[in-house]
């Protein structure tokens, strides 16, 4: 009898919030339809009105109506304050959403980084306080800084999103039609403007407490033709994952308080929807924890242009000797695959022992140099030592660096393996061939497998 009362009186809840969303539908539309009208002074026509449905209940007819977006509130259940609202382009993209496996997960408070040796750092997981805090930064507004020392690798925190919609130019937008006469910037500024009420629609149906967060978030974009909400998503927002193939992006509450210029790693777990973040290098108590805003192995000039989309010029290392620094990051965007040229080197005991591993630890200095610990490019550099120097300690004799570098690599790559599976599997190979290889150098198995193998350039760029 209680657990069919207790189905009724849910039931009775989710009419009433359905009523309530109704409500605010009709309320938004009315809006909607006052301003479509005061369109033309701005130089272009509103042909149909914002389609409000918020489920798919019937796919087929949604398509059939070209229905703009599907609003939902993810996942559904738990704590309001731990919601995403969500803005989806299509039903295709909802039940990718919803359908990932074992999804909802709830978000990791915190996770221990088996690879990381030292206990005394190992508090990433003590599940007391997170290690940092939102504060001042001078001629930063806002930040992110650490609490306590942070070790390279470390789980920093991981948080759901405010809101997540399709990334800017994948938003659809009301049908506009302009008048011949309207410039490329009025047409600009009104598709802003119109992209405006599908984030009302969304932001509408957000708890008050989040409301109040978003709105409390920077916006750098206050005088081209953004909204409010538009303007703190396109100041805010982080590449979260593809649905239905389009890219989608989210705001955080706190993520989107971290500053640009990278000391992180993070991926966005779908499981659980909530962005994971961690130490891409020692981070120590009262500094800053920072984050991209752009591709860091594209030259200054491609850098500074990005950026400006944040209203800010960047004034780190990088992009104050660009010079040095835009030829190092060409050098380190060309490195390639490095894995076929050491499995040959491996394979012929008559090239040089040092032949690969002396490029490919000037690669791995110049990518630290640099200060993109973390990347995959990094990552990538160090996988190439490891492997050349496991080689060698098959074949020679151990370099007592071999275990500093392969406890990097392992440390760094856990803090991508869940993103990273396919290419879990992919290692595990290529080190079974390197290793097969390897006891060749070592005159443990017929020199036959070294034969053949091709020429080896003497560098892993
Ligand atoms: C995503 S918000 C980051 C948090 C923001 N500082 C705040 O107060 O909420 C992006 C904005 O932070 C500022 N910002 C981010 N990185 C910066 C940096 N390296 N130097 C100066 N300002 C930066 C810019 O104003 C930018 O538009």
């Amino acid at each position: 009898m209680a657990s069919i009362a207790k189905g009724k009186a849910r039931e009775g809840s989710q009419d009433a919030t359905m009523r309530q969303m109704e409500e605010l539908n009709l309320r938004l539309l009315e809006e909607f339809k006052t301003e479509d009208a005061t369109a033309q002074s701005r130089g272009y026509t509103v042909t149909s009105t914002l389609d409000l449905r918020t489920m798919p209940e019937d796919e087929a007819s949604y398509s059939a109506a070209q229905v703009a977006n599907i609003f939902t509130t993810q996942p559904q259940g738990g704590p309001h304050s731990e919601n995403v609202e969500c803005i989806l382009h299509s039903p295709a993209a909802k039940r990718e959403l919803i359908e990932y496996p074992n999804y909802p997960q709830p978000t990791p408070r915190s996770l221990t980084n088996p690879y990381i040796l030292d206990e005394d750092s190992r508090e990433d997981g003590d599940g007391e306080s997170p290690p940092y805090e939102i504060a001042e930064v001078p001629s930063k507004g806002l930040g992110m800084l650490a609490t306590r020392d942070i070790p390279q690798g470390a789980f920093i925190m991981s948080e759901r999103p405010l809101m997540i919609g399709p990334q800017e130019h994948h938003l659809n937008a009301h049908n506009m039609v302009f008048s011949a006469s309207a410039t490329t910037r009025q047409r600009q500024r009104a598709t802003l403007t119109e992209a405006e009420k599908t984030f009302r629609v969304a932001f509408a149906r957000m708890d008050p407490e989040n409301q109040a967060l978003y709105m409390a978030l920077h916006n750098a974009h206050r005088s081209d033709g953004s909204g409010p909400l538009m303007g703190v998503m396109r100041t805010n927002a982080y590449e979260v994952c593809h649905l239905d193939g389009r890219l989608y992006t989210g705001v955080f509450k706190d993520l989107s308080r971290i500053n640009h210029s990278p000391n992180t790693t993070s991926y966005f777990d779908r499981a659980s929807l909530s962005k994971l973040l961690f130490a891409a290098r020692d981070i120590p108590a009262g500094t800053e924890i920072t984050s991209q805003y752009c591709g860091l192995l594209q030259p200054r000039a491609a850098r500074v242009q990005a950026l400006k989309a944040y209203g800010f010029r960047c004034t780190c290392a990088a992009c104050t000797k660009p010079l040095e620094s835009d030829t190092n990051r060409l050098r380190i965007s060309r490195m390639k695959d490095a894995v076929p040229a050491i499995v040959k080197w491996a394979g012929n005991p008559a090239l040089p022992d040092d032949l690969l591993l002396r490029p490919a630890l000037a690669m791995l200095e110049l990518i630290e140099a640099e200060g993109l610990e973390g990347s995959p490019a990094h990552i990538r550099a160090l996988y190439h030592v490891v492997l050349i120097m496991q080689v060698l300690a098959v074949a020679k004799a151990p370099d007592a660096r071999l275990l500093v570098y392969a406890l990097k690599w392992a440390v760094l790559s856990w803090c991508r393996m869940e993103v990273d599976r396919e290419q879990q599997a992919k290692f595990k190979k290529e080190r079974e061939s390197v290793m097969a290889a390897a006891m060749v150098r070592a005159g443990l198995v017929p020199d036959g497998e070294g034969k053949g193998l091709g020429t080896v350039q003497g560098n892993t760029e």
